[in-house]
């Protein structure tokens, strides 16, 4: 049998990650692999590093030690913007949309900012094929996150649903084989968050994305995570399928205090 390296993996990996923060250990040797074609879920309760492993993934923080790799290439040292160009983008938890952009300009921006990283004369040369380009990217992201209908809106007039479905077309507009998002589902009712759970899985199957997802929603992160990791304390304790985590007498000890997230726990197992 041939064993696969640890910097083999079609997406993200995150090996052997340590934080601190002056004397606080955040993240204790996180290891996981987010890879194409699927859902993956990091999970904790408050405190636990969830945040702060993100962080490390996307650049915001460099890890005391350990390794951040896409797509093979290590990229524990590049900035937020290069890996973003290296294909790993990102939402936010407190939204960042432009209010004084349209909808539809805002969902541009995902694809826009990184044309313009990338090509330093893109002002001069090609402008049309590129217009053309981005307002295909942005037609199709806000068809498949059914915001069309708002696209000459400013944001600022949308609902926090409708908002949380703006990011995210930007996000899928940039064309980012990886995508991070950082708890995509806080402010949104329930059936809100049931069409955003839906969405994500469409987004997965008919563009090959794979998704690392931060998330106190145990009925998002159940519904549609394929694997998910449990964090404690920063320590990494459990990882398997939704009905793995479930089942976990360590995952439901770990949640133990925290009772609406352990209800919903106990309700993905039932
Ligand atoms: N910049 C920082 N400086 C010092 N300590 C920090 C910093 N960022 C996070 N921490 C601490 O690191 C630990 C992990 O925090 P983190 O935000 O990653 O947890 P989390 O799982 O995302 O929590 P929550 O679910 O509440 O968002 C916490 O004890 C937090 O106080």
């Amino acid at each position: 049998m041939q064993l696969m390296s640890t910097v083999d993996v079609d997406g993200l990996r995150v090996d052997k990650v340590v934080v601190r923060f002056g004397g606080l250990t955040a993240v204790d040797g996180q290891t996981l692999t987010a890879p194409r074609g699927r859902i993956t879920g990091l999970i904790g309760p408050n405190g636990a590093g969830k945040t702060t492993t993100f962080n490390a993934c996307t650049g915001v923080v460099r890890p005391t030690s350990g390794r951040v790799y896409l797509f093979g290439e290590d990229i524990t040292k590049l900035p937020p913007q290069a890996r973003a160009l290296k294909g790993l983008g990102r939402t936010y938890q407190r939204m960042e949309l432009f209010d004084t952009l349209t909808v539809r300009e805002n969902v541009s921006l995902g694809k826009e900012a990184g044309m313009a990283g990338r090509n330093p004369f893109a002002h001069f040369f090609g402008r049309r094929a590129q217009a053309e380009q981005l307002r295909r990217l942005a037609d199709s992201a806000m068809e498949m996150c059914g915001i069309t209908a708002f696209a000459a809106q400013r944001p600022a007039d949308l609902s926090t649903g409708q908002r949380r479905l703006v990011e995210l077309a930007r996000c899928i507009a940039g064309e980012f084989p990886i995508m991070l998002l950082d708890e995509p589902s806080s402010g949104l009712d329930g059936g809100e968050t049931e069409e955003f759970g839906s969405i994500l899985t469409t987004l997965v199957a008919d563009r090959n994305v794979g998704i690392l997802i931060v998330e106190h929603d145990m009925s998002l992160v159940m519904s549609t995570c394929d694997y998910i990791h449990v964090l404690d304390f920063g320590k990494p304790i459990f990882e398997g399928t939704p009905s793995e985590v479930a089942n976990s007498e360590l995952v439901r000890s770990a949640y133990l205090g925290t009772q609406g997230d352990l209800e919903e726990l106990e309700a993905a197992d039932a």
